[in-house]
């Protein structure tokens, strides 16, 4: 697998300025297309001098309000849960993303005989988005969930997160797990050779909690001292932004600008560009009121999901239906490696519309542990899961 891609600015200062290219600048990253590899922020050349510097700075701020919408859209209906009314966005967004709850037969269905591994995202997905990110912590009830479907199908957890945060928070030995959006994977020893597992960052080495051996891959391992560097200078340059939170997630950088008033957003997204200026092999991607910076490397959630069912000996299986449940633009990397190899199922956790590369889709966590749930029960009716 190519581990260094090369990314083409799409602007740079020698290139004509344009209407349309201005007005391509104008609309929220997301939209502009080009400037996205893999769900990603290109690092952009910035013309240092007039409406480029206040195009750009639009686009920033465009692209972080919209990084986490409010969830508007809800409307109960009588009949448990969604929204029923033709006019509603939510009710239809739902005929393009149906509920997993409500398509649940029809998942089941084309499982049948198949073996599910399954991929959880964290906040958002396991746990409720909370102003704090230290205390974003998951509920009992979830971990029943998560440890009782793990007994019947392979589960990993693949996050943003440091892979040791997000243990701590999951609790969980029984799982495989992804951090820093899956630069950091310890799963199980390969069953399989391939290019990604012969990288020399793929080490097998024994966990001594267990004692078992396991394989840890850690394709952005030499960035380990510029991502130390990128971010005591991030935290020296938000240190005068209310609310700004700096979150070390050992291969990545997470700027929380959630409990920062709106009006200092430009301010937050400005101060985090002007320092990757320093960094020319970081980048940047938006999550949910968070701005995540992140080697220039060829890998994401996709490629971890791809990596892990590899070592599960489990990719390119007929019989096997890999599912993946995340909420974040992260997240549409996975989905989009389940769609484009027709491999499985990408459930997008929302409540409001928006696009994705998910099939299905599910509106919060409760909804989450109750999908896990009901996949728990259809495994244990013999009749129903194999026949
Ligand atoms: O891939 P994930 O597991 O979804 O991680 C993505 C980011 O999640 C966390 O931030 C988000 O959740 C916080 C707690 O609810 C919330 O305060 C924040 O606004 C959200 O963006 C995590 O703290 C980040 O480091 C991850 O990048």
């Amino acid at each position: 697998m190519d581990m260094n891609s090369n990314h083409t600015p799409v602007l740079t200062d020698s290139a004509p300025i344009t209407n349309s290219r201005l007005h391509s600048n104008l609309l929220p990253y997301s939209h502009t297309g080009a400037t996205f590899s893999h769900g990603m922020l290109l690092n952009i050349p910035r013309k240092k001098t007039g409406i480029l510097e206040d195009v750009f700075s639009c686009g920033w701020l465009d692209a972080m309000k919209s990084s986490s919408p409010p969830p508007k859209y809800i409307t109960k209906d009588v009949n448990q849960g969604f929204a029923s009314s033709e006019s509603d966005p939510y009710f239809n967004w739902l005929l393009k993303y149906p509920s997993a709850l409500a398509s649940f037969d029809q998942i089941t269905n084309f499982a049948k005989g198949k073996r599910i591994a399954l991929f959880l995202d964290y906040d958002g997905t396991l746990s409720p988005i909370v102003d704090n990110p230290d205390c974003a912590f998951m509920s009992d009830n979830m971990r029943a969930a998560v440890k009782k479907v793990a007994e019947y199908f392979p589960t990993a957890i693949i996050s943003g997160r440091s892979r040791d945060k997000v243990h701590e928070f999951v609790g969980l030995t029984e799982l495989y797990y992804a951090g820093s959006h899956g630069m950091d994977i310890i799963g199980p020893v390969r069953q399989s050779q391939s290019v990604s597992h012969n990288h020399p960052n793929c080490i097998v080495k024994s966990t001594d909690k267990q004692g078992k051996k396991v394989n840890l891959f850690q394709p952005a391992a030499e960035f380990l001292p510029m991502i130390n560097e990128v971010l005591n200078s991030l935290i020296e340059c938000t240190r005068d932004i209310k609310g700004a939170k700096i979150e070390n997630n050992k291969f990545c950088v997470s700027v929380h600008y959630r409990n920062v008033d709106e009006k200092s957003w430009d301010l937050v997204g400005r101060r985090v560009n002007d320092v990757l200026k320093g960094f020319p092999r970081l980048r940047l991607t938006h999550g949910r009121k968070v701005l995540e910076v992140r080697p220039v490397i060829n890998w994401d959630k996709g490629k971890a999901v791809t990596f892990l069912l590899e070592s599960l000996g489990l990719n390119n299986c007929d019989d096997v239906l890999p599912i993946y449940i995340g909420d974040d633009r992260t997240d549409e990397d996975a989905f989009k490696v389940l769609r484009e190899g027709n491999k499985g199922y990408g459930i997008l956790v929302s409540s409001a519309p928006k696009e994705s590369n998910a099939s299905y889709s599910l509106r919060d966590p409760s909804e989450v542990m109750e999908f896990l749930k009901s996949l728990v029960v259809w495994k244990q009716s013999p009749l129903k899961s194999h026949i």
